[in-house]
Order: C-alpha cells, then sequence, then structure tokens
C-alpha cells in the first residue's frame, strides 16, 4: 500500500529552545489509520504535528501527501494543506456564537438545506446535537473539544491531526472521545493522527503508535508490539511505568524491564524489603528496595504489608532492552 503521508528526513530546530525541535524524522501513515504520536513533553511531538499539517517549515526534508510535498506557510495564502484539518489545544471557537453556528460556518458557499442536515449530521456524529443552541461559554471543556473537532470534520477533510484532544476531559468523558475518534476513523475512514502526552490514550486507540524522544523517533510499530518489547527504557517507563532493571545478582549481564505488575512476592524471588505501600483503588501500589533498587509493583491481591516488612519477589516477565 502506498502511504498516504510520508515524512521524509524532517528537520526543524528552534534556535531559543531548550531541547532539539525534530530531528530526521522518518514516518510512513497509511489512509484510514489512527497514528498517536506520543513523547515526554518537550520531545517535539507538537512540532512534528505542525509540520505535517504544513504550519511550519521544515529547515531539512520534506512531508508528501500522496506523493505531492505538502507546502509550508510561506508558500501558502492559508497555511496547512487542504484535505488536512488540524484541531489545536487553543480551540479556535467563537465563545459567544452559538454551537450551531459555530459548526454550519465552516460551510459558507453551501446551499441553506445542505448546510443544516451537514450541519445536523456532524453534531449527532460527535453527540453534541443537544448542545446546538448553546453556546460555547456555557460549554464544559470536553464538550468545547467536541464541537472543534466537529468544526475540523464538517469539510471532510481525509485527515484530521489533533494535539492533545484528552488535555480537557476526565476518565469518563475520555472514554466517550476515544470512541468518537475511533468512530470517524473507522465510518468516516478519516486518517487520525494524534498527539498525546498520556501514552495509554494511544495504547487504547491506535493502529500505529509513534514513539519521540529528543526529537527522534525511538520506536515504532502496533501498539501491543511495543508494549511487550518496548527495546529501550525510555519506552518502557514511558509506556507502562516499567522499573529498569540492571546489575542485579540474578541477572545476567544487560538491563531489563518488568513493569509493576509483573513484580510480585514468591518465596522463591529475591529478598526486598517494603519502602512504601499506598492505596490505589483496583490494586495497592508497593515499593520494594531490593538490592538497594527501588522497584515498583502493583499488588492486585492486596497482601496486608507495611513499610519495613522484608519479604521475597519475583518478576512474571523480564523484557531484555537494548539502550
Ligand atoms: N515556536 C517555538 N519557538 C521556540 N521553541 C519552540 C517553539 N515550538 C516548540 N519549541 C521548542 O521545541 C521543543 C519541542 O516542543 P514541542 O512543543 O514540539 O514538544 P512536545 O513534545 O509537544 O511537548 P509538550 O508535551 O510539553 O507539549 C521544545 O523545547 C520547545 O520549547
Amino acid at each position: 500500500m502506498t502511504p498516504l503521508i510520508t515524512v521524509h528526513n524532517i528537520y526543524k530546530n528552534f534556535t531559543d529552545a531548550t531541547h532539539s525541535g525534530v530531528s530526521g524524522i522518518n514516518l510512513e501513515i497509511n489512509e484510514g489509520e489512527i497514528v498517536s504520536i506520543v513523547g515526554e513533553s518537550g520531545s517535539g511531538k507538537t512540532t512534528l504535528l505542525k509540520l505535517i499539517y504544513g504550519y511550519l517549515i521544515p529547515q531539512g526534508g520534506e512531508v508528501l501527501f500522496e506523493g505531492k510535498r505538502v507546502l509550508g506557510p510561506t508558500e501558502k495564502l492559508i497555511p496547512g494543506h487542504d484535505e488536512m484539518k488540524m484541531v489545536t489545544q487553543e480551540l479556535t471557537l467563537n465563545l459567544y456564537a452559538r454551537v450551531y453556528d459555530n459548526i454550519s460556518s465552516l460551510l459558507s458557499n453551501t446551499d441553506l438545506e445542505v448546510k443544516r442536515d451537514l450541519t445536523m449530521q456532524t453534531m449527532e456524529f460527535l453527540r453534541i446535537d443537544h448542545l446546538a443552541y448553546k453556546k460555547i461559554v456555557e460549554l464544559s471543556g470536553g464538550e468545547q473539544q467536541r464541537v472543534a473537532i466537529a468544526r475540523a470534520v464538517i469539510t471532510e477533510p481525509r485527515v484530521l491531526l489533533l494535539d492533545e484532544p484528552f488535555s480537557q476531559v476526565d476518565t469518563i468523558l475520555k472514554k466517550q472521545l476515544r470512541d468518537d475518534i475511533e468512530r470517524l476513523a473507522r465510518f468516516l475512514k478519516i486518517t487520525v493522527i494524534m498527539v498525546s502526552h498520556d501514552p495509554s490514550d494511544g495504547l487504547s486507540l491506535s493502529d500505529k503508535l509513534v514513539i519521540v524522544k529528543d526529537g527522534k523517533v525511538v520506536r515504532e510499530g502496533k501498539p501491543q508490539e511495543i508494549y511487550y518489547e518496548p527495546q529501550h527504557a525510555y519506552v518502557a517507563q514511558l509506556i507502562g511505568k516499567a522499573n529498569i532493571l540492571n546489575g542485579l545478582s540474578f541477572l545476567e549481564n544487560g538491563k531489563y524491564a518488568v513493569y509493576p505488575q509483573d513484580v510480585f512476592v514468591n518465596q522463591d524471588g529475591m529478598t526486598a524489603k517494603v519502602k512504601s505501600v499506598h492505596f490505589g483503588g483496583l490494586y495497592q501500589e508497593v515499593e520494594y528496595i531490593a538490592e538497594d533498587k527501588t522497584i515498583l509493583s502493583y499488588d492486585f491481591d492486596f497482601i496486608p504489608l507495611a513499610k519495613g516488612d522484608e519479604v521475597n519477589i519475583a518478576f512474571k516477565k523480564l523484557m531484555k532492552l537494548d539502550s
């Protein structure tokens, strides 16, 4: 399959930045895919998204949309590719206008009846039709996010770029918004590229995860593949709060990662001292000290443990790391 979007060795540095912007990223995105770009703060996620959209000019490399170079802001009257729409963190909504008008105004040269039908359909699809006659100022952050997405998709773009779409929503609304984004991709066949600082959003929703660090892609692939074979300590810690183990006496040379849910009390395991215990709802978070290393565990059995207790712990799944 020819990729819809190809990012070819792209560079963007900001002279006054503390981190490098984007340094030599290559990426292929297929039509209809949901792609999540995740990474720590300042790793270059938003810069990459803006480069793909054509909102920033790269200093090197290029972005191709169906084989044609995406033009930068100085090459076009209205920055951004015509077939892509981007929803930024600063939602550009008209706060004192109604939801309906915020959305329908995007269809300026459209027959009135078609305009009404399309606006209603889009609002229904994003489950905001009941808010049609409310002003934007009267909406919650999550509802505003939906209106911004409705504005982006009403003109039927082929690609939707979302910068931190879940930043304004709580856990329950997050699930709904995740379903909506998934429906946009599956039913309307819109390719979705989103940026998130919380990797769990990307793990649950994406066909492809792109993990960035210091402006470079360190890992790219299906969420499950990356989760079970993170390869790099940064990736394992970012997506699963993994413990990074090296130098423990029972381990062979090299570096290993183990997720907290794979650390358990076992009489044949290594000696460890409980450093802290915190209730976490579904599980308790237990920190152990073993051979001078702190190891985090999620204990789903709520074993009665207290600070200072001595136990033996073992690891269910150790993942060998390259770096
Ligand atoms: N317009 C700009 N001018 C100067 N530096 C910038 C600009 N935009 C981004 N940067 C810098 O480039 C680096 C990457 O920023 P970017 O916003 O892409 O990171 P991010 O991964 O999206 O971070 P966050 O999760 O905190 O939003 C940072 O050091 C940032 O300060």
